[in-house]
């Protein structure tokens, strides 16, 4: 796969890097915040994804000879130039785990490093969290939409362009068995699935034939697909006359797909004419177009369809498309530091953090996570972090830290992940939201809370930038 060095950034980034090594800045230490502003498609929660592949790349973080001459020619100074010839990113990283549930405001990761270093990581950053957790939680809520049926990433072609590589990565922690996409399967560890394309049963004089050569050739893994001329009066048909054939060698059809048509009613159709073949156990796959609501659709009306392939609407994370995260300025060079603005959600919060989440004394999520300064063990309460005179106390509950050690000095503090391993995380911490958060109409709001140590620093920024512009 592409090779992602040091270039792979924004260049406001490397511009602001040189003058930081100018000033002699490039020492100073700073922290990053990463957090995102708004939950994706309306919906109650999001689920934190790409933190692997993060810190995979950023082991190797480095500029190449061909980097560093591209940028010379770029009109970049060379002092500079020469400085980043030994670049490396040596910093800290705290972060959520990866697969947990995310919600907005509050840090999902810390970056700490010096100036330069914090800096030119951001984009990469940006650019792999966003999108896995945009496609993390679009997955998750098409898995929560189709139960227990098999769902399979059909997304490689209609992706955004190379994006399918990360998207069938996310898509599987957040609940997809396979994925057609054998780059990703290679990689990650994610069983690969495939059954056939229309043109392959074009190609022939006789869909049967096309049927027949297929099965000969994967006796193990036949899916046809059957609405290349007629469902019900050809596909299926010719494909219960292959089943039985293979039947008869003591072999088994895979399954049949449908891609067009009131995939419910075809797909009752096909159960009944399969059972009644003696074909009980193959099985039924639908594409076209799929999302979590068509999903939901079929479902509620009980159409017997196994298996969903969905593309589209899973890779391109529609209709979101993009998650809102940033990456803000929390502390440099031995102080905090604030972003102010108009509009009070966009103020940012000032200093090393941690978040904790809150839970009662059995143990159950009480439904907030409170962000308090780093140092801070215990929070009794929280205060709206943007309208203050609303503050929620809690008694006899306990507090899990969510931020921790998942970077040192630049090297990783544990060994990487299974991809099962995550995705075995993540539904474990889903499965402790209520229906609440998870439904996709109106879905309850969880509540983020500001300590009052953090606020009170917050507001000693804030009066301090004000009165100093007055
Ligand atoms: N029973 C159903 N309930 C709800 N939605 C369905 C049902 N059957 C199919 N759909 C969805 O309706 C949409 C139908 O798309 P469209 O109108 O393009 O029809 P089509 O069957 O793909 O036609 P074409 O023959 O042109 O491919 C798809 O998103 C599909 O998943
Ligand atoms: O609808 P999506 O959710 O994006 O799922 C992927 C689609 O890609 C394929 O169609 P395509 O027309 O590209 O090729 P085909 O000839 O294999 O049907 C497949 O048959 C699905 O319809
Ligand atoms: O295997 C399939 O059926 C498949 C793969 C990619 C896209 N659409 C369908």
């Amino acid at each position: 796969m592409h090779q992602f060095t040091a270039t792979y950034t924004d260049l406001y980034q490397i511009n602001m890097a040189q003058v930081y090594f100018q000033q002699g800045k490039h020492k100073h230490t700073a922290v990053f915040d990463y957090f995102f502003r708004k939950l994706p498609f309306e919906g109650g929660y999001a689920i934190f994804a790409g933190l692997e592949t993060l810190l995979g790349i950023l082991e190797n973080f480095q500029f190449s000879d061909e980097d560093l001459g591209f940028l010379k020619d770029q009109g970049l100074d060379s002092e500079f130039l020469d400085y980043l010839k030994d670049f490396k990113f040596e910093g800290n990283l705290f972060s959520t785990k990866e697969g947990d549930i995310v919600f907005p405001t509050r840090p999902v990761l810390q970056v700490e490093a010096n100036m330069v270093e914090a800096q030119l990581v951001e984009t990469i950053l940006l650019n792999l969290l966003n999108f896995q957790t945009l496609i993390a939680t679009k997955a998750s809520r098409i898995r929560k939409s189709a139960g227990k049926e098999m769902l399979i990433d059909f997304g490689m072609r209609r992706a955004q362009s190379s994006g399918a590589y990360h998207a069938s990565r996310a898509a599987f922690i957040g609940g997809f068995e396979a994925t057609s996409n054998v780059v990703a399967g290679k990689d990650f560890n994610i069983p690969i699935s495939g059954t056939m394309a229309h043109s392959f049963v074009q190609s022939y004089d006789e869909e049967l034939t096309a049927f027949r050569d297929f099965a000969e050739s994967h006796p193990k893994n036949t899916i046809l697909l059957i609405d290349t001329y007629d469902t019900l009066k050809s596909g299926l048909p010719n494909a219960i006359t292959v089943g039985e054939e293979m039947k008869s060698r003591g072999e088994e059809l895979k399954g049949v797909r449908l891609d067009s048509g009131d995939l419910s009613y075809l797909a009752r159709k096909c159960r009944n004419a399969l059972d009644e073949a003696g074909l009980q156990d193959v099985k039924i796959a639908a594409s076209n177009q799929l999302d979590e609501y068509v999903i939901r659709s079929l479902k509620e009306q009980k159409g017997p369809i196994d298996v969903f392939g969905v593309g589209t609407n899973l890779v391109i994370g529609d209709p979101d498309a993009a998650l809102d995260g940033v990456y803000k300025l929390a502390f440099a060079n031995g102080k905090p530091r604030i972003k102010l603005s108009e509009n009070l959600a966009k103020l940012t919060m000032p200093h090393k953090k941690q978040v904790y989440r809150i839970r009662n004394s059995k143990g159950e999520l009480a439904g907030a996570d409170a962000v308090t300064l780093r140092d801070e063990t215990e929070v009794h309460r929280m205060n709206h972090p943007f309208e203050p005179s609303k503050t929620l106390s809690f008694t006899g509950c306990s507090a899990e830290p969510l931020l921790s050690s998942v970077m040192k000095n630049g090297k990783r503090t544990y060994p990487p992940k299974s991809l099962e391993d995550i995705k075995a995380f993540s539904r474990k911490r889903l499965s402790e939201f209520s229906e609440e958060f998870q439904r996709f109409e109106n879905p309850h709001i969880y509540k983020i809370g500001i300590s009052d140590q953090l606020l009170e620093e917050r507001e000693k920024l804030r009066d301090h930038y004000k009165n100093k512009n007055s």
